[in-house]
C-alpha cells in the first residue's frame, strides 16, 4: 500500500486506529441497474442511488474508434462524472459501471427488441464471448469540481453458452429478461440455463465488480472494509 493510500485509510480509520473514526465515506451509484444495486447489497456496501442521463448511444457514437472495452469504460466514466456534478452528490464517492459483451471484436449493449435478442442468440448459441464492465469512481470529498481524483479500471469475463435450441431461445426471450441486459444474456436469472462457463468475476459479468471497486477505492485511501461499519 503506497504512503498516500495508508494517510488515507488513516485519516479513514482515524489515528487510534478505530475509537472516534471520523465517519466513513458515503457511497452513490450512477446507475439505475437493479443488478448492480444487488451486488452492492449483498457486498454489505451501503450506498444511495442517482441514475445518471448521459446518451450512452451519443458517447458511443462519438468514439467509433473505441473497441467493446474501452467503450464500457469511456461509458463508465461517463456516468459517474455526469452524476458527480449533482448537489446530493457532494462529498460522496461516486461509482460509474457499463457492461458491454463483445463477440468476434463486435460490441453488443442491450437488445431492447425480442427479434434482436433472439438473433443474438442465433448467433453466440454454443459460444465463447467476453463480458466487459467498466468502472470509475470520482472523488467528490474535496469539493473542487476541477480535476477531482478519480480511479477507473475494467473488468472483464469470459462468457461460454450453451448450443441453444430455437425453441429454447424463443422462450428465454419472451420472458423479457433478456432485453434490458448487455448481450442478452444473464448468469444469475433465467439466462443461467444457457451458461456453461464463466472466466472471471461473475459480479463483473452481472455489472459491477465488487473485487475491482475494491482497488479503485484503495487507490483513492479508502478502504472497503471500512464502509462495512458505516
Ligand atoms: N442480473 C444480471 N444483469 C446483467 C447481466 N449481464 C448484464 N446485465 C445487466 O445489463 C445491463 C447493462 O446495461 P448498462 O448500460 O451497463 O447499465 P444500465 O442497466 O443501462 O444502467 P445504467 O448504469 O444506469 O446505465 C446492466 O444493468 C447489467 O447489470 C447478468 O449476467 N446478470
Amino acid at each position: 500500500m503506497s504512503a498516500e493510500q495508508q494517510a488515507g485509510r488513516a485519516e479513514q480509520e482515524g489515528p487510534d486506529g478505530g475509537a472516534g473514526t471520523p465517519a466513513a465515506p458515503r457511497l452513490v451509484l450512477a446507475s439505475a441497474s437493479p443488478s448492480r444495486a444487488r451486488i452492492l447489497e449483498a457486498a454489505g456496501i451501503p450506498f444511495t442511488v442517482l441514475v445518471s442521463d448521459v446518451d450512452e448511444d451519443a458517447i458511443a457514437a462519438a468514439n467509433p474508434l473505441a473497441g467493446p472495452a474501452e467503450t464500457a469504460e469511456l461509458l463508465a466514466r461517463a456516468k459517474a462524472e455526469d452524476v458527480a456534478v449533482h448537489a446530493e452528490a457532494a462529498g460522496a464517492l461516486v461509482v460509474g459501471c457499463d457492461s458491454v459483451f463483445e463477440l468476434d471484436g463486435v460490441a453488443y449493449g442491450k437488445p431492447w427488441e425480442p427479434e434482436v435478442a433472439l438473433e443474438r442468440w442465433r448467433m453466440q448459441s454454443g459460444r465463447t464471448g467476453r463480458l466487459h464492465t467498466g468502472h470509475w469512481v470520482v472523488d467528490t470529498r474535496g469539493g473542487a469540481a476541477i480535476s477531482r481524483p478519480a480511479a477507473g479500471a475494467l473488468s472483464s469475463a469470459s462468457v461460454t453458452f450453451a448450443e441453444v435450441e430455437e425453441v429454447d431461445a424463443a422462450a428465454y426471450v419472451a420472458t423479457g429478461e433478456p432485453l434490458q441486459c448487455a448481450g442478452a444474456f444473464t448468469i444469475d436469472g433465467r439466462g443461467a440455463a444457457f451458461v456453461e462457463s464463466v472466466d472471471g468475476d461473475p459480479n463483473a459479468v452481472i455489472g459491477l465488480s465488487v473485487s475491482t471497486l475494491r482497488t479503485l477505492l484503495a487507490d483513492l485511501g479508502v478502504s472497503l472494509t471500512a464502509l462495512w461499519q458505516s
